[in-house]
């Protein structure tokens, strides 16, 4: 709702109200609609001011209402011109959040004044839309049309010191911002009502007000109204708009909402006002009514919803605390350890980094004093905070005993067990009781790790994805004995980090990598039977992917997964003599990966491996001659016909492999619900978010119809049980195909009876 009361010098105030956010639904705008109208009949009331409840404006229209059938975006455009029009002058007093909805309704309002530590944004862009409520004609109005254009097709929050730079507030206040407000509209009262005075003194003062308020006499509110406004004309409007589009298109790898912005926004500089926001009506209803924004909104929802974890036991977020963490070690400086540093030192948060020789610390200090310099250079004034010469700040050991007082470890050395254990022994002898030990591991048994300390319950999985500082993914992976608190902490240190953790159970790869095997592995397969690694990643960088399967193993190194498959005892020394060579335990296996390993070919970093490069240490992949040759001997040795694969057939067995794992996973309770799937892989593995995640993809394409195609593939190919439909697919096909919400009720799984 919106909360009406009258302010003893004649200013009506309207407060949004609708926790935690006031969210513009239905009845806020119905109730902000009535305010306007009851300020405008009364004629004792001779101002409005709007601001909102508990110190934020509004996040803009209630996301939650896009996908409901009574629709309320229809309605904002009209209100915020029903304010625009008031005789009676309107102030914004923005606190907290002036976002989409919320921030057109202030460009609608006359004045606006915000509070120093305010933020604002057109961020409707994420969500797959635009600023349906006439945002995107008044903006550039008012800001000019390459701000406005930056702000509207990127969705970037600023802060209130840039809006005030931009024109997009008047006023920046320290203080009480509706006190402010409502001196402001004091002031634009006594502007109007001393206009037709004529004393010397009142014409004084009404000159006076003029200047505070831009506004000419006789005309108090006129230029300050937006819709009235014309577009700042840029000399070479038209080179702009073109060079924005290749801008705005080469950064939506295929999501429709930042292309259709720009057009509202170039509808503005073409057309009158009115025209311009029919336009924006058409492109906003084009895209209501995609599919990406419905993916868009449910990713982010998906992201709110993976705080709220439980775990198979019963342990949840609503019951455990997280403890506080004031000091943290990095055990390891190699890429994962540099990248977790720097993390931590971005979160304010002091760091004992350690390496296990002079030698290996000294590298990895200045690789980590390279990258917090360039981070500091990415803050601008803010860099200041991070203070990283510090050494209270930061602080660079070879000795473990610096890690007597610490609150969490992070150890960041290889995937190996052998030395994850030792490591965690020696931190069971030397931390103190309560500090919580993390590993950094993409696969490994936490269990087992665990095993080596005695305080197993300390001990938990953070998988980083890398480069740790960059990219937002957490996997945070409980253990038979990893206490609540744990799962706590490491979530609100994900939180403190800025990214976001997802809880999720013990198994081999965890939930994003062991999804990520099935679909690998029927990439290598498709070359096996006549794809080449171009025409599989041009596939999937063609369904949103950044990057195809073959780009990404060659940036990775095909090393890493080749080391692994030696411990497993799938290649190597260690193969018993005479296994098959597409074969082990009785499934279908394919050597090339191993093949091209044992020819030095470990991706960019040797300049060779899927692909060729320029140089070693290259990142331009080009199509391999070579390779082409080498699948056609191999095809030819192991007598497999070459046929041609389309293009369906890529991406469905990528992509419904990795799905079918997906229902394995949810089946057996590793993750609480597909929500968690879907943040995990758009998060940490470049899935493109406007369509969703793979679980909200398979819920679009029909569950019915991936457990066909999985049928007929599995047909196809007997000796590859990953495309054997999982048991939860066919009973949700079973069951009617529900919609996601209800999937987990269906699973059987303890976590769904939570
Ligand atoms: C048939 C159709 C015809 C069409 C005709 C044309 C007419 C056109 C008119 C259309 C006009 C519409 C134009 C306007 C569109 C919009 O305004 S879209 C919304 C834009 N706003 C946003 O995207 C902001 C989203 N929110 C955030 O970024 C953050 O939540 C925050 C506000 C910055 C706060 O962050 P933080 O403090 O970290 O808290 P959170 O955990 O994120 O959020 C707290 C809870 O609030 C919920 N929430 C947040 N924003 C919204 C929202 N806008 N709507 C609904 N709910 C919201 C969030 O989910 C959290 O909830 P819980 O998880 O339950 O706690």
């Amino acid at each position: 709702m919106a909360q009406y009361a009258r302010n003893a010098a004649a200013v009506a105030v309207i407060r949004l109200r609708n926790p935690p956010v006031n969210a513009l639904s239905l009845t806020v705008l119905q109730a902000l609609e009535d305010g306007l109208k009851r300020a405008d009949a009364d004629p004792s009331v001779k101002a409005v001011m709007i601001c909102g409840e508990n110190g934020k404006f509004s996040a803009g229209a209630d996301i939650q209402g896009f996908s409901s059938p009574k629709r309320q975006g229809i309605a904002l455009g009209p209100l915020v011109s029903l304010i625009e029009r008031s005789e009676k002058p309107v102030v914004a007093a923005i606190e907290g959040i002036a976002l989409g909805g919320g921030l057109e309704v202030a460009l609608g309002c006359h004045f606006r004044v915000a509070h120093v530590q305010a933020r604002m944004g057109l961020p409707e862009v994420t969500i797959g839309l635009l600023p349906g409520a006439e945002g995107t004609q008044r903006l550039p109005r008012l800001i000019g049309v390459p701000a406005a254009l930056d702000l509207i097709t990127t969705g970037r929050h600023i802060p209130a010191t840039e809006a005030l730079k931009l024109g997009l507030v008047d006023e920046v206040v320290e203080e009480n911002t509706v006190e402010a407000g409502i001196r402001l509209a004091n002031k634009l009262i006594a502007s109007v009502s001393l206009e037709n005075v004529s004393s010397k003194e009142n014409r004084e003062l009404c000159k006076h007000a003029r200047i505070l308020t831009g506004c000419p006499a006789g005309q108090p509110l006129g230029p300050r109204r937006l819709s009235l406004k014309p577009i700042p004309r840029l000399p070479n409007m038209e080179a702009f708009l073109s060079e924005a589009l290749v801008k705005v298109k080469k950064q939506a790898r295929g999501c429709l909402a930042p292309e259709l912005c720009f057009q509202a926004v170039k509808a503005a500089t073409e057309q009158p006002f009115a025209d311009g926001v029919q336009r924006e009506r058409e492109l906003f209803n084009i895209l209501l009514t995609s599919g990406q924004a419905q993916a868009l909104q449910y990713a982010f929802f998906a992201e709110r919803a993976v705080q709220r974890w439980t775990t198979l036991s019963g342990a949840s977020w609503k019951s455990a605390s997280p403890q506080p963490i004031r000091r943290a070690a990095v055990i390891g400086l190699g890429t994962m350890g540099r990248g977790i540093v720097t993390s931590l030192v971005k979160a304010n948060i002091p760091v004992v980094a350690l390496e296990q020789d002079v030698e290996y610390l000294n590298t990895g200090r200045k690789a980590v004093m390279l990258l917090l310099e360039r981070e500091a250079m990415k803050m601008g004034q803010d860099a200041q905070s991070l203070d990283f010469h510090n050494p209270a700040r930061l602080q660079f050991t070879v000795d473990f005993d610096g890690l007597r007082d610490v609150d969490l470890v992070i150890e960041a050395v290889f995937e190996n067990m052998a030395l994850k254990k030792e490591i965690f022994k020696k931190l069971s002898g030397i931390c103190k009781p309560g500090a919580f030990l993390c590993t950094n591991t993409s696969a490994l048994n936490i269990d087992e790790i665990a095993s080596a300390t005695s305080h197993p319950q300390q001990v938990i999985g953070t998988h980083f994805f890398s480069p740790a500082h960059v990219m937002r993914l957490l996997e945070i992976i409980y253990g038979r004995h990893t206490s609540p608190a744990a799962i706590a902490t490491a979530m609100q240190l994900a939180k403190a980090m800025k990214k976001v953790g997802v809880v999720v159970g013990n198994c081999f790869g965890f939930v994003g990598n062991r999804m990520m095997f099935p679909y690998v592995q029927q990439a290598v397969f498709l070359l096996e039977e006549g794809s080449r690694p171009e025409n599989v990643d041009q596939v999937i960088e063609d369904f949103g992917f950044k990057i195809g399967p073959f780009r990404m193993s060659d940036l990775a190194g095909l090393d890493v997964g080749w080391r692994s498959r030696k411990g497993q005892g799938l290649t190597g020394a260690s193969l018993p003599p005479g296994t098959p060579a597409r074969q082990r335990h009785g499934r279908r296996y394919s050597p090339l990966p191993d093949l091209l390993c044992e020819q030095g070919r470990f991706g960019q970093k040797t300049g060779k491996g899927w692909y060729q490069y320029e140089k070693a240490g290259g990142r331009t992949a080009r199509p391999d001659p070579w390779l082409h040759s080498f699948l056609s001997e191999y095809r030819d040795t192991h007598q497999i016909k070459t046929r041609f694969i389309d293009q369906e057939e890529i991406l469905e067995r990528c992509l419904f492999s990795l799905i079918n794992e997906g229902f394995n996973i949810l089946a057996e309770g590793i993750a609480s619900g597909p929500e968690h799937l879907d943040v995990i892989y758009i998060n940490g593995y470049g899935w493109p978010k406007h369509k969703g995640g793979p679980m909200f993809y398979a819920s679009t394409v029909g569950l019915p119809r991936i457990l066909a195609k999985l049928q007929k593939y599995s047909e196809a190919h007997p000796d590859v049980p990953e495309l054997r439909p999982s048991a939860f697919l066919k009973k949700l096909v079973a069951a009617g195909n529900p919609p996601l919400k209800e999937w987990m009720s269906c699973s059987g799984s303890q976590s769904s009876k939570l």
